[in-house]
This record gives C-alpha cells, sequence and structure tokens, in this order.
C-alpha cells in the first residue's frame, strides 16, 4: 500500500545557529517517531543555516560547518525515519542550495534548487549556482519528488519531476510574508499540481528574521489542485498529514484546514512574531520606548507588549511646554490598562542646557525645525541611555507615510534599534488600532480619534505639512509598491501639486531612510532589502 505519515515540521530556526537548528531537527524526528516509526519529516528550505543566511554563505567554514551537521545527523537520527532537510552544499566552486534526505543512517539523496530568486528582498544568484536536475526517490514505495520554494514558482521544476516518475512532490519553502501571500501560494500551488497531476505538500517555516517574517502556513494539495490541509499561520508547529496513494482524490487525511485569519489579523500576527523574535534571537532583556500620546507610540507600545509581556516593556513619556495634558494623561492610562512600566522625565532642562550651549552659534538666527528636532534628539539621548544601562533595544515608532517621506528626526525620534510600524502606513496604523481594541482594552479611543500631531511647536498638526494621510498613502502606494510613474498617478485623479510634491519628498528622503533602522516588512514593497534607490542622483521627477 502507497501510503506516507508525513510530519510537516514548521519550525523557527536561527540563521547561522548550525549547532542549534542541528538539535532541533534530532529532537523533532525523535518526537516523531515515538508516532510512526517511519515518519517522513520534512523541514523548511535551509534548515541548517537558517534563512536567508545571507554573506555567511561566502564565509570559509561554511562547508564544513554544514558537513559536521549532516554527519552528526546521520549518526544520531533514527534510521527508520525518512528526513527531509535542507542546507548549502558546496561542490567545487560552487555552491548549491539543497534539500537532502537522510534515511537509514546515510544521506539517500540531494536535489539542488534550479530556480533561484533574485527580485524583492532575494539575492539567491550572489550565492548559489542553480541545479539543473529533478531528484525523485522511492520512500516505502512511493515516488516522491523534491524541490524548493522559487522552484514551485516556476512552472518546469514540477513539470520535469513529474516526469521523472514523481507521484507526490514534497516543497521545502522559506516564504516569507507579505500581505496578501497566502492566497498567492495557494492559487500557485494549486495550479502547479493540476499542470503535473499530483500532490504536493508545501512546508514554509516560520519566526522572524531581520526585517522578514516567515508565516509557516504549511499544506497540501490535491492533484485537482484543492487545497485541503493547512497548519495555523504564525506559529511554530509539528503538523502530521497522512498521505494514501491508493486515495486518487483524497490522498490527504489526518489535518484539517486551519480557519484562515483576514488580512488585519494576519498582520498584527506577523508584527508581533517579528518583534518578538528580533527581540530575543538578539538577546535583549526587553524593549523601551517613547510614549507621546499619539497613535504611532501607542500602537508599538501594544505590539511590544503583545511580544514580550507587559513586564519586558518600559515606557516613558517625556513632556516638554508643546506637550498637551491630554497627552500625557492618554500615555499614562495605556501604560496602566497594559500593566508595563511606565516613565515621565521632562525634557525641559536637557533642552533649555543644550540652546544655552548654542546661545552663541545661533545668535542672530530665528526658530526653525532645529529647535523641533532638537525635541526629538533629546528624547533620543534619554532612550538610547536607558538601552545601554538597562540592557533594552529601542523600539522606535515611524510609520510608511513618514518614512516615504522623511518626517522624523535624525539622531531624534530615528535614533533606535527596531522600527516596529517601519512597513505600515498611517491609514493602516488606525486599523491595526482599532483591531487591537477589539481583543480587548488596549489604546485609549481619544488617542485614535484626535488629528496627529508631532506636537514640536504650538497647535502643531501633520496635515498643516503635509496632504492627508489617506491621500498621501494613496500616492505612496501607487509611486512606492506599483512603481507608478508621476503622470500615471496623477491620471487616476490625484491633485498634481500634491503628487509632485510627495515624490521629490521621497526621493530626497533616501538619505534618511538609508540611516533607520530596520522594521518588520508586510507589504511586497518595504523601505529595506527590496528598494535600493542612489542617494546622490541627478534624477528628477517626471523624467
Ligand atoms: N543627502 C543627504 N545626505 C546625508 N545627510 C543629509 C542629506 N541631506 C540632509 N542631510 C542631513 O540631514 C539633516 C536634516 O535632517 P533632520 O535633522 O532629521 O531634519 P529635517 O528633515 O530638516 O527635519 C525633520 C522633519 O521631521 C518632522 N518630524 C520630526 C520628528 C517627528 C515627526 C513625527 O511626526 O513623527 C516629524 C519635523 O517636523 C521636520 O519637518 C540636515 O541638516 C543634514 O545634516
Ligand atoms: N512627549 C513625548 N514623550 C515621549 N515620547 C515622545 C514624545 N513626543 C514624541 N515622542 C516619541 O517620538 C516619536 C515621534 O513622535 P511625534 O509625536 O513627533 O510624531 P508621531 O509620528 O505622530 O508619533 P505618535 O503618533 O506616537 O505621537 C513618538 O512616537 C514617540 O516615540
Ligand atoms: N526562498 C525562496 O525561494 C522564496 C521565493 C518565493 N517566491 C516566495 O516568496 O515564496
Amino acid at each position: 500500500m502507497a501510503s506516507l505519515n508525513i510530519l510537516m515540521a514548521q519550525m523557527n530556526t536561527l540563521v547561522g545557529d548550525f549547532d542549534g537548528n542541528t538539535q532541533r531537527v534530532l529532537d523533532t524526528v525523535a518526537r516523531a517517531v515515538t508516532r510512526h516509526e517511519k515518519a517522513v519529516v520534512v523541514f523548511p528550505e535551509l534548515t541548517l543555516s537558517g534563512y536567508p543566511p545571507e554573506d555567511l554563505l561566502l564565509r570559509p567554514s561554511i562547508a564544513l560547518r554544514v558537513s559536521q551537521s549532516l554527519d552528526k545527523l546521520c549518526a544520531e537520527l533514527p534510521p527508520s525515519a525518512w528526513v527531509v532537510l535542507g542546507y548549502p552544499r558546496r561542490d567545487g566552486n560552487a555552491l548549491y542550495n539543497v534539500a537532502g534526505v537522510i534515511h537509514g543512517n546515510e544521506l539517500v539523496a540531494e536535489y539542488r534548487k534550479q530556480s533561484l530568486p533574485n527580485y524583492q528582498v532575494f539575492d539567491e544568484k550572489r550565492y548559489f549556482a542553480p541545479g539543473t536536475e529533478p531528484c525523485v526517490l522511492d520512500i516505502e514505495g512511493v515516488q516522491v519528488g523534491l524541490s524548493i520554494c522559487e522552484d514551485i514558482w516556476e512552472i518546469e521544476p514540477t513539470a520535469d519531476a513529474a516526469e521523472a516518475g514523481a507521484e507526490l512532490l514534497l516543497n521545502l519553502n522559506s516564504s516569507p510574508y507579505h500581505r496578501g501571500k497566502r492566497d498567492e501560494r495557494w492559487k500557485l500551488v494549486a495550479e502547479r499540481a493540476r499542470q503535473a497531476a499530483f500532490p504536493i505538500v508545501y512546508v514554509n517555516q516560520v519566526g522572524g528574521q531581520d526585517e522578514l517574517v516567515f508565516d509557516g502556513g504549511s499544506f497540501a494539495v490535491t492533484a485537482e489542485g484543492e487545497v485541503v490541509a493547512a497548519a495555523p499561520g504564525f506559529e511554530e508547529g509539528e503538523y502530521w498529514l497522512d498521505y494514501d496513494g491508493d486515495r486518487e482524490n483524497q490522498p490527504f487525511s489526518g489535518l484539517a484546514l486551519s480557519e484562515p485569519p483576514d488580512e488585519i489579523e494576519a498582520t498584527w500576527k506577523a508584527l508581533v512574531l517579528g518583534v518578538r523574535d528580533y527581540v530575543n534571537k538578539n538577546r535583549f532583556k526587553g524593549v523601551v520606548l517613547g510614549l507621546s500620546g499619539g497613535v504611532d507610540s501607542a500602537l508599538t507600545l501594544a505590539v511590544a507588549v503583545d511580544a514580550l509581556g507587559p513586564e519586558r516593556v518600559e515606557a516613558v513619556m517625556m513632556p516638554f511646554r508643546y506637550t498637551s495634558q491630554m497627552s500625557v494623561e492618554d500615555a499614562a492610562e495605556q501604560s496602566d490598562i497594559l500593566g508595563v512600566s511606565h516613565k515621565v522625565i521632562s525634557i525641559e532642562p536637557l533642552y533649555e542646557a543644550f540652546m544655552a550651549s548654542l546661545a552663541e552659534e545661533f545668535a542672530g538666527t530665528s526658530v526653525d525645525t532645529t529647535e523641533e528636532n532638537l525635541q526629538a534628539r533629546c528624547r533620543g539621548v534619554l532612550l538610547m541611555s536607558i538601552s545601554n544601562k538597562k540592557g533594552y533595544l529601542v523600539l522606535t515608532t515611524g510609520n510608511k507615510s513618514e518614512m516615504a517621506v522623511g518626517y522624523s528626526t535624525l539622531y531624534g525620534d530615528m535614533a533606535g534599534g527596531f522600527d516596529v510600524l517601519k512597513d505600515c502606513p498611517k491609514t493602516l496604523v488606525f486599523d491595526l488600532c482599532r483591531y487591537r481594541n477589539t481583543l480587548g482594552p488596549c489604546i485609549p479611543q481619544r488617542v485614535i480619534d484626535r488629528p496627529p500631531s508631532a506636537e514640536l511647536a504650538p497647535d502643531q498638526k501633520d496635515e498643516d505639512s503635509l496632504p492627508p494621510y489617506d491621500v498621501l498613502d494613496q500616492i505612496l502606494e501607487m509611486y512606492v509598491e506599483q512603481d507608478m510613474s508621476a503622470e500615471a498617478i496623477i491620471a487616476t485623479g490625484m491633485d498634481r501639486e500634491d503628487v509632485q510634491r510627495v515624490l521629490r519628498l521621497v526621493d530626497l528622503n533616501e538619505y534618511k531612510r538609508r540611516q533607520a533602522p530596520i522594521g518588520v516588512r508586510i507589504t511586497r514593497r518595504g523601505f529595506g532589502r527590496d528598494r535600493r534607490y542612489p542617494i546622490t542622483s541627478g534624477w528628477r521627477i517626471g523624467e
């Protein structure tokens, strides 16, 4: 009987931690064989190195580290299990992104990834040579083909596996989240299954790695292209899937379709997981942030508390003469609701000390943004000092709209280590605040309802210097995410002056973004690895 007990190991690896990742594989398989002696345990792409290992792949010791891990696995894995896992493999001068199968204390098959993604955040051609051959092996009487992530996004590798006799395909993934990605994957893999006329098991890693969040959500598709089993997203876990090749239309059983989160819930989970893994994998004791009574810091605080628990989060209100009583009260109320440590430190004396030191230098000049920026910089110095003293990471609060137009102060509110909302446009920030409040009391309603203000000058409102956020975000979406030209954006009905001003600000502020902390990527085009513009440039809008 052509049947297999497959364990989808939706694992959270740590990049570069060969010893730890190897141990995680050993532990998972040890658990699996207690349930099914001949378990087929499928791990994500580049299991042993984590993904993406970036230039660690260029280190001279990479081949040695891989072979030491493989030797340990061959010696210590239970011989009855079939263990399918990923690692980088050197052959002569070339490095391959490989899926290997260990069984009976031996490496019995190795497949080399054929399609190497080199767009958005992916840079695989910098490191890897492409494979050229399909790999199909007999596992307990089932002809099993192997493929790795991007292979499934192109037609040939799956078609080649079918031609080589595969009756089932195992696809190992390190596929990061962006909004809408789950639907894209389901549609795509279903189409490949129909084209090849075999079922596909798609195993994805889970966890945060710098700006990326891998969302798991491993699943299985029938040869007819029906997704019949799916693991939850954003959670590490081991999911059993029984495969019976004799039951043609319904070969899978044992795992239900988990309820898919709607996009706002998925985005929330991505932010929480991204912050949790960044803080924990980089071994910070906790986080500290400036809490102003505005929505951005309120939402950042909420994500931090959901990621780490209130004991590891400190909020600091740093009032100045322009800070309203409402801001002071709202910040204190939110800290109280969430149970985090709340400190109040006035920046008045710091600001005065700076201005006194600069009095001679500034003699005869008038007040401008210099004084606004100084307020933000006083706050930045306080937060970084708390970070140094307590081993806390400073979370910054800039959203995508602000990062786009440079509405933030270098070495001021940009001072810090991780910008939670970096890829969330301001309009999404409001949606996320409302969503979080549906889960339980969190952000005072007044914080959401008041017009956004940096409170760096008397009665200041963001919309005095920027177009309204709903207009700004539409223009930014078209320019940054869809790469539309100024004329094409204007043709959608946007005001010409607004469009030209916004696009000019985006281009001008590349220098600021280059110095900005990283943050969680939740769209298909974040201000990180997947948008690389020159700072020094003679390019003019509309050209
Ligand atoms: N091409 C380039 N390459 C490298 N550095 C460059 C540069 N161009 C300017 N610079 C440097 O950058 C400086 C200007 O940048 P920076 O000092 O940040 O200051 P700047 O961008 O002039 O002002 C900050 C703006 O952000 C707004 N803001 C601040 C804080 C919070 C918020 C909020 O609502 O969240 C808004 C504030 O109202 C103001 O409009 C220049 O003085 C120069 O030193
Ligand atoms: N009075 C304050 N106390 C503590 N932190 C502050 C204060 N004012 C500003 N900050 C910090 O600087 C960041 C930038 O704040 P600012 O008020 O200038 O603009 P914002 O982008 O509208 O942010 P928010 O919506 O959080 O107010 C805030 O998110 C917060 O982290
Ligand atoms: N690691 C990969 O090959 C990932 C590429 C793929 N298109 C994805 O995002 O899912």
